[in-house]
């Protein structure tokens, strides 16, 4: 008897295995153009990583609306993803000198996203929800909007080129973005002596969040050829600099100075201070 329902289970392979290899051939020829024209990686790279921004605010505002994250929480893993994941996008660029301008473009527009919600020219106030504390748009036009500038001079003036950016923005998203999160969580009656509303586990996970993402994304840096690092000399001077900047940023002053300004502006001082030691070849 004929079964009409059964398949060949070889040619279904056989023709998926045809469909990888023509898809791939194909992935590789655009690779290539994208090589071969710089101005056109550099767009597609922008568009990547504009669209992955657009992603990443949609799907925490999607989890917050719902109640899926508490909204602060939700607030802090924008803050700890958007940063590296930016970064992340980095290597699509071209190594053309003007990459990073294309690429500073991503930082733009949500800094003037971030501009035209905290003013209520666009009205979301879901959105609003999943960048802020409690939800007031204004908060915008502090933290997030720091945020996105630090980003920005990050870009603009450190690129691929030094690993004193990668530190910026690691030890504000991953260190001082750890440090909420960790901290509320089990900094419990442990708090710090000079300032009891921090916390020695917040502190300790901005340290080690923030240099762990720093270092992690100096050595791919370095992999890829973007500078040379001697890796222990390397990991001493973010070591360093990771420590300094959790004590600025366990001091009570945020209230006076934000941390997404205290903090990248520590690293920013300490980098060219420690620049051999971070470029140490
Ligand atoms: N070193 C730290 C930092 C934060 N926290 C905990 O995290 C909460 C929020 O920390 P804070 O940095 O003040 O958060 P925000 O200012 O809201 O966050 P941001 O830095 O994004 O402005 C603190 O009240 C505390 O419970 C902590 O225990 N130890
Ligand atoms: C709530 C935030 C900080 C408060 O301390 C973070 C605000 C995030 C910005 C609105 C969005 C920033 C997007 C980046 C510039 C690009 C990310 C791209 C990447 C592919 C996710």
């Amino acid at each position: 008897m004929s079964c009409l329902g059964c398949f060949d289970s070889t040619k279904l392979l056989g023709n998926g295995a045809q469909l990888l290899e023509t898809g791939s051939q194909q992935a590789s020829s655009v690779l290539l153009v994208l090589q071969q024209n710089p101005l056109l990686q550099d767009v597609c790279a922008t568009v990547v990583a504009a669209a992955g921004a657009i992603a990443l605010v949609k799907i925490f505002r999607a989890l917050s609306s719902r109640g899926i994250v508490d909204q602060k929480l939700s607030r802090k893993l924008v803050h700890i993803l958007a940063g590296p994941g930016f970064a992340l996008c980095w290597p699509l660029f071209s190594a053309d000198p003007n990459a990073r301008f294309f690429a500073a473009i991503v930082p733009c527009l949500n800094l003037l996203r971030v501009l035209a919600l905290g003013t209520g020219v666009i009205d979301d106030p879901k959105t609003v929800n999943a960048m802020s504390r409690e939800g007031d748009k204004s908060e915008l036009l502090r933290g997030p909007l720091y945020y996105v500038v630090v980003l920005l001079g990050a870009t603009l003036v450190y690129w691929r080129e030094s690993p004193v950016g990668v530190v910026v923005f690691s030890l504000m998203c991953g260190g001082d973005g750890l440090a909420d999160i960790v901290g509320r969580r089990l900094g419990g009656r442990h708090k710090l002596p000079w300032n009891s509303s921090k916390s020695w586990a917040g502190s300790g996970a901005m340290f080690l969040g923030g240099s762990s993402m720093a270092i992690a994304f100096i050595a791919f840096f370095c992999s890829m050829g973007y500078f040379e690092c001697d890796i222990a000399a390397m990991a001493l001077g973010v070591a360093a600099i990771a420590a300094v900047a959790t004590l600025i940023e366990s001091l009570p002053i945020n209230q006076k100075i934000d941390d997404n300004i205290s903090v990248p502006g520590t690293v920013a001082l300490l980098g060219f201070l420690l620049r051999s030691a971070l470029l140490a070849a």
